[in-house]
Formats: structure tokens, sequence, C-alpha cells
């Protein structure tokens, strides 16, 4: 029997991670975890889809494995959130900012498969937002936070402990992640 495991994606915002993380759903069938967020949806986003949107009340009434606030907003998953994934998969994925995959690592330890995706010229990375319709006063107060700055490259707690996949040709990206994957599958 497959062990149960959580891939978890972090990076700075844009540089792929929900992309990576539905194409581990895609090809995998790995089970998504949804987690809860204080900010405005994007046009294109889904209330229990992309995020379980909330307000700055009803927040603060999950039970949280951890939380975090990221450049002006309250992002949190759920114990709940991954128990459910779990029941559907034994392989789930989660999209996390450094400070959650630190966390993730720390309180499970080898359930937690960590992958840190980097795009190395900020200039793209903004190019991506932008074209994925973020509007710019957005990409601008992302881009002067101390989160997004902080998330360009692996923290120190996860050095040695996480896979780094540099995400510029989507089709190297891709072949890297199956590799990574591969090990995990019984
Ligand atoms: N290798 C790639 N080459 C070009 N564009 C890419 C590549 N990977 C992802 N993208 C595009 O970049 C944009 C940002 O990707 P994505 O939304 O997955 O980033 P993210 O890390 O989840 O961002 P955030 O944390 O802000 O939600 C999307 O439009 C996506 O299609
Ligand atoms: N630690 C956590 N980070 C989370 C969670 N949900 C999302 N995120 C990360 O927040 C930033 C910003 O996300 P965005 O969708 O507003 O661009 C990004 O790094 C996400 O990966 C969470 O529950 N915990």
């Amino acid at each position: 029997m497959m062990e149960n495991r959580v891939f978890v994606i972090t990076g700075a915002a844009g540089s792929g991670k929900t992309t990576v993380r539905d194409y581990l759903h895609d090809q995998y069938k790995m089970a998504r975890v949804i987690t809860h967020t204080t900010r405005p949806p994007r046009d294109y986003e889904r209330d229990g889809v992309d995020y379980y949107f909330e307000d700055e009340h009803s927040f603060f009434e999950n039970h949280f494995l951890e939380s975090v606030h990221y450049a002006g907003q309250y992002y949190g998953s759920s114990y709940e959130g991954l128990e459910n994934a779990w029941e559907k998969s034994p392989l789930a994925t989660i999209v996390l900012d450094t400070a959650g995959a630190i966390t993730y690592k720390e309180k499970l330890g080898e359930k937690a498969v960590i992958i840190f995706l980097q795009v190395g010229d900020t200039n793209e990375l903004q190019r991506r937002m932008q074209g994925r319709g973020d509007n710019a006063e957005m990409v601008a107060k992302r881009v002067s936070s101390k989160e997004y700055n902080r998330d360009l490259e692996m923290p120190y707690e996860l050095q040695g402990k996480a896979y780094k996949v540099v995400n510029h040709d989507w089709e190297q990206t891709r072949s890297q992640i199956d590799e990574i994957v591969e090990k995990y599958r019984g």
C-alpha cells in the first residue's frame, strides 16, 4: 500500500506553484488540499475550488495546522483539509508560502515532500502575474512585500530537505516533477 504523502509546492508568487499543483492533480490524480484566505478572489477563482474565501472573522473559526500573514492577507491550511484529501488519495498536494512549507516539514516529517520552485528573473515573475490577469496595483503590492522577496530563494530551514526546481521551460519542469513523483509511487 502507498504511504500517505503531501506534496508541498512552494516558492515566490508567480513561480508556477498552482500550475504544478494542477499538473500533479491531472497527471497523478493527487487530491488538492484547499486552503483558506482573507484575500479577495481573482476574476477566475471560485470559492471551495481555488480557496475557501473568508472574512477576518470566519477565518479564525478554522482549526489550522498552520497559518500566515502574507502581503497583508491571512492564509491558513487545516488538519481537516489534509485528512479529507488523504481520504480521497494517499498522494495529496498543497500550495504554501515558504513559512508554511517549513511548518509542514517540521510537523509531518517524511510525509511532507517539499518542492521549491524558482524563477531567477524577477521581471519574468511579474510578467507571469500580469499575464494571468492580476491587476497592476496588486502586482506592485505583492512584489514590494517582505514575504514575496523572502520566497525568491530557498530558505535555510528547507535546504537539504526540499527539491529545488527551476521553472523556466515548462517541459523541463514537468520532467523534473515526474522524476520526483516516481520516487514516491509504490
Ligand atoms: N514554465 C512556465 N513558463 C511560462 N509561464 C508559466 C510557466 N509556469 C507557469 N506559468 C504561468 O505563470 C503564471 C503564474 O503561475 P501560477 O499561477 O501557477 O503561479 P503561483 O506560484 O501559483 O502564483 P501565486 O502564488 O501568486 O498564486 C500563470 O499564468 C502560469 O500559466
Ligand atoms: N502558509 C500558507 N501559505 C499559503 C496558504 N494558501 C496559500 N498560500 C500561499 O500564499 C501566497 C499568496 O497566495 P496568492 O494565491 O494570494 O498568490 C502564495 O505563496 C501561496 O502559496 C496557506 O494555507 N498557508
